[in-house]
C-alpha cells in the first residue's frame, strides 16, 4: 500500500474497556496543512482515540497511517508539570535535547510572554492557579514545536480574553502546510474559533456525526 504522507489517517479503529465498546470501527482523517477540532460530549471517548493514536493505551484493531516518525507536541487534560521545577524549567526540560541553550531559553521566553506568564518564570507550580498551570502546559507544546499539536481539553479554567490569544497564535503556527493540529473539547466556542474544521462525534461507541 502507497502511503499518503499529506493526511493522518485513522482506519477501522476497534477499542474496548472490558465489555464497554469505547470505539467501534471508527474511520476518519485529516490533513497536514488542517485545523482540526474533535467536538463531542463528556464521556463520548474523544481522549481515548487521541491516546490510542499517541500508543498511550493500545487499540485493539485498526490503522494509523501518517503519524509515524512526526515531531508531536501535546497538551493533555491534566498539566503534567513537575512540582520541583520552576515554570521556566519546566518549559526547558522538553526543549534542551531539541535546541541550543540559547534558543531554547528565547523559546521559552517568547511563550511564556504569549501565554501572560513570563512575571511567573521562577515561580512553581503549586504557587500558580490551575489556569496558570494549564497555560504553563500550553507554553510548553508550542515551544517544543513540531508537525503535530495534539490538545485535549487545553482551555479550560481559562478566561476568553487569554483563550483567543492563544489560539490566535495557534492559528499562527500551524497553519502551515505540513502540520497539523487537533483539538478535543465540548466547548462550542472554542471548537469553532480554532478550527477549519469540526468533526462532530457521539458515543460511546465513538462515532462521527458529521463534519
Ligand atoms: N482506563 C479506562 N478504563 C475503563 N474505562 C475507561 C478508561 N478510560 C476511559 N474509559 C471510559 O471510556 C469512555 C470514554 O472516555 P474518554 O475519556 O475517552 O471520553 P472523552 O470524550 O474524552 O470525555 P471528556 O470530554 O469528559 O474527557 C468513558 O465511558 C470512560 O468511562
Amino acid at each position: 500500500m502507497v502511503s499518503d504522507s499529506s493526511r493522518l489517517i485513522l482506519k477501522g479503529i476497534y477499542k474496548s474497556y472490558g465489555e464497554q465498546s469505547i470505539i467501534e470501527n471508527l474511520s476518519v482523517s485529516f490533513e497536514y496543512n488542517g485545523i482540526y477540532s474533535l467536538f463531542g460530549p463528556s464521556g463520548c471517548g474523544k481522549t481515548t482515540l487521541l491516546h490510542g493514536m499517541l500508543g498511550i493505551v493500545p487499540f485493539d484493531q485498526g490503522d494509523i497511517s501518517g503519524l509515524s516518525g512526526r515531531r508531536i507536541a501535546v497538551v493533555f487534560q491534566e498539566e503534567r508539570l513537575l512540582p520541583w521545577s520552576t515554570v521556566e524549567q519546566n518549559v526547558l526540560l522538553v526543549l534542551k535535547h531539541h535546541y541550543p541553550k540559547e534558543l531554547a531559553k528565547q523559546k521559552v521566553d517568547y511563550y511564556l510572554e504569549a501565554v501572560n506568564l513570563i512575571n511567573y518564570k521562577h515561580s512553581y507550580p503549586r504557587q500558580l492557579s490551575g489556569g496558570m498551570r494549564q497555560r504553563v502546559a500550553i507554553a510548553r507544546a508550542l515551544a517544543y514545536g513540531g508537525e503535530v499539536l495534539i490538545l485535549d481539553e487545553p482551555f479550560k479554567g481559562l478566561d476568553i480574553k487569554i483563550k483567543t490569544k492563544i489560539m490566535d497564535l495557534i492559528r499562527q503556527e500551524y497553519k502551515q502546510a505540513n502540520k497539523i493540529c487537533l483539538l478535543v473539547t465540548h466547548d462550542r466556542f472554542e471548537a469553532d474559533y480554532l478550527a477549519d474544521e469540526v468533526y462532530y462525534f457521539e458515543g460511546p461507541p465513538l462515532k462521527l456525526n458529521k463534519t
